[in-house]
């Protein structure tokens, strides 16, 4: 499939005959492979700072960036350690690494892509797939900064991002991922569930009805539908969908959801605007439009530092600070982003909406007490019931779950520990992939790996390697759900809708 001509025409004016030729060029180019790891289960935390000034054998180098006419290419801090490129990151030995994405720690270009369906780490939550160019929305909102924040993710799933802000916030924030599609939101709630933070409340609504939790958030990020230019490569089809009154749509689109956003965020909080498009009209354009809209006093400059051997074309729009990813420069997907602060004296009192109707149940004193016992850290959870289902949220957020879920239509929060009979938790799930939860509660059964591919196709699994009773199952330590043995039958408890259909 070509590119649309409509849409050369528009580079080669925009970018001129050589940068644009470049751009339309690496569009036909094969993308490259890209994972991010996640630190609660693959030990990333342990590794050093991740910044190399060049990516040692990552899928075409990050290369020095020339010059760009019109646009600066910045040039910031080049960070700290070098590290190789070729040494593999503790326990994963089946990816095969290629290189570290450099803007984002635990980031790895993959030297060709492996079979995931088939790999039991990625059933496990060890890592997301997600291209590395998206990466780079932790460190444009400053990373560590976004330690204990109240994050809201506007436009969610599936969930690539989410799972980053959720690792970044940690168990003192909390992330509010909504996706108006109901169907994707139900995807987004599963990736949730299986990268394990307990610092996600993932709801399915329009932007107006979050947004009515004004001045709520410390964090927003709006990642917008956008007409995907930058997905020309990795998603070919996507061409076909592409035209000039698509655009248009998606840029008033992109203004209204933006709007709303900006109703959310806090006084001094950060917003994210990102697309994965390069035209002008639904990115430099919507954010002049928010600016002329609600004042350009009322917004302040974030600086995030950039190294020039990333290939990021860096640029500005008021107080907005830009970044391009373009797949001829940067190693990774089309994308464009761009961050402000609200600035502290603009407009904005908190509101929170009324309740609609009571959601949440305590657990009764057995039943927290059966709860702790699965949990590592219990002093930090609250725990509860919601439609006769336990549950435990992080009690810094506690309170801010309990209004979100009251007031919109929230579809999962916390961690789902199971339901309790006789005293007994029955686990969720969901429970195995919690990285809070307490192994000691239970026995854990190791399975080899073509069991546990046959675990997590829902098949019979030999009881050889279970205790008698209720299991955890694992491969390679990490948990993937559980299984329970009576005598010589196991019932194999992994849910009908995550389990694997495809053939080998
Ligand atoms: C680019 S995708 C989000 C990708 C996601 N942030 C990630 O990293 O995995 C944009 C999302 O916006 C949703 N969307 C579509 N129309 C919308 C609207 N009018 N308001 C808000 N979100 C919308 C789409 O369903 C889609 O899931």
């Amino acid at each position: 499939m070509e590119l649309p001509p409509k849409f050369v025409e528009r580079v080669l004016r925009d970018l001129g005959t050589a940068e644009g030729r470049a751009l339309c060029g690496a569009l036909d180019a094969p993308p490259p492979v890209s994972v991010r790891l996640n630190p609660a289960k693959t030990g990333t935390d342990r590794l050093p700072e991740l910044f190399p000034e060049v990516l040692p054998g990552g899928p075409g180098g990050a290369g020095t960036p020339q010059a760009v006419s019109g646009a600066s290419v910045s040039s910031g801090a080049s960070g700290s350690a070098a590290f190789s490129g070729t040494e593999t990151p503790p326990g994963l030995p089946q990816l095969d690494v290629a290189g570290r994405v450099p803007w984002c720690a635990g980031g790895l270009y993959l030297a060709s892509r492996p079979q995931f369906t088939f790999d039991s780490d990625f059933h496990a939550g060890a890592y997301y797939v997600q291209e590395a160019s998206s990466q780079a929305v932790g460190h444009l909102l400053g990373g560590a900064a976004v330690r204990g924040a109240r994050v809201l993710d506007l436009c969610a799933a599936p969930g690539g991002k989410t799972t980053l802000y959720a690792s970044l916030a940690g168990p003192e924030g909390l992330v509010v991922a909504n996706e108006i599609d109901r169907r994707r939101a139900a995807v987004l709630a599963d990736n949730v569930r299986k990268w394990g933070t307990g610092n996600v409340v993932v709801t399915t609504c329009e932007p107006r009805a979050v947004c009515d939790f004004e001045a709520w958030f410390d964090v927003v990020a709006v990642d917008a539908p956008c007409s995907g230019e930058g997905m020309f490569r990795k998603d070919p089809a996507s061409r076909a969908e592409w035209s000039e009154g698509g655009v248009r749509v998606c840029a008033a689109r992109q203004e209204e959801i933006l709007r709303e956003a900006w109703r959310a965020l806090k006084p001094g909080g950060t917003l994210l605007y990102s697309t994965c498009t390069f035209n002008r009209d639904e990115d430099e354009g919507v954010l002049e439009r928010l600016l002329a809209a609600v004042g350009s006093e009322a917004a302040e400059t974030e600086e995030r530092p950039v190294d020039g051997a990333w290939g990021v074309v860096c640029g500005r729009v008021g107080a907005f600070r830009t970044y391009r990813f373009y797949p001829h420069r940067a190693v990774g997907e089309g994308f464009f982003a761009a961050v402000a602060r609200k600035a502290p004296d603009a407009e904005g009192r908190m509101r929170t909406p009324r309740a609609r109707r009571a959601v949440f149940a305590p657990a009764d004193r057995a039943t927290a007490a059966e709860l702790a016992r699965w949990t590592l850290d219990p002093g930090a959870m609250r725990f509860g019931t919601v439609a006769g289902s336990c549950y435990g949220w992080f009690a810094a957020q506690a309170d801010a779950v309990r209004a979100l879920s009251e007031a919109l239509p929230a579809i999962y929060s916390g961690v789902a520990f199971g339901q309790v009979f006789r005293g007994v938790l029955k686990p969720d799930p969901a429970l195995a992939f919690h990285t809070g939860l307490n192994r000691g509660a239970l026995p854990v059964a190791e399975l080899d790996g073509p069991t546990a591919v046959r675990y997590l196709r829902r098949q019979d699994i030999p009881p050889g390697e279970l205790a008698e009773g209720m299991n955890l199952i694992a491969a390679r330590g990490r948990a993937l759900g559980f299984a329970k043995r009576i005598g010589r039958r196991v019932n194999n408890l992994y849910p009908n809708s995550l389990r694997i259909i495809k053939q080998d």
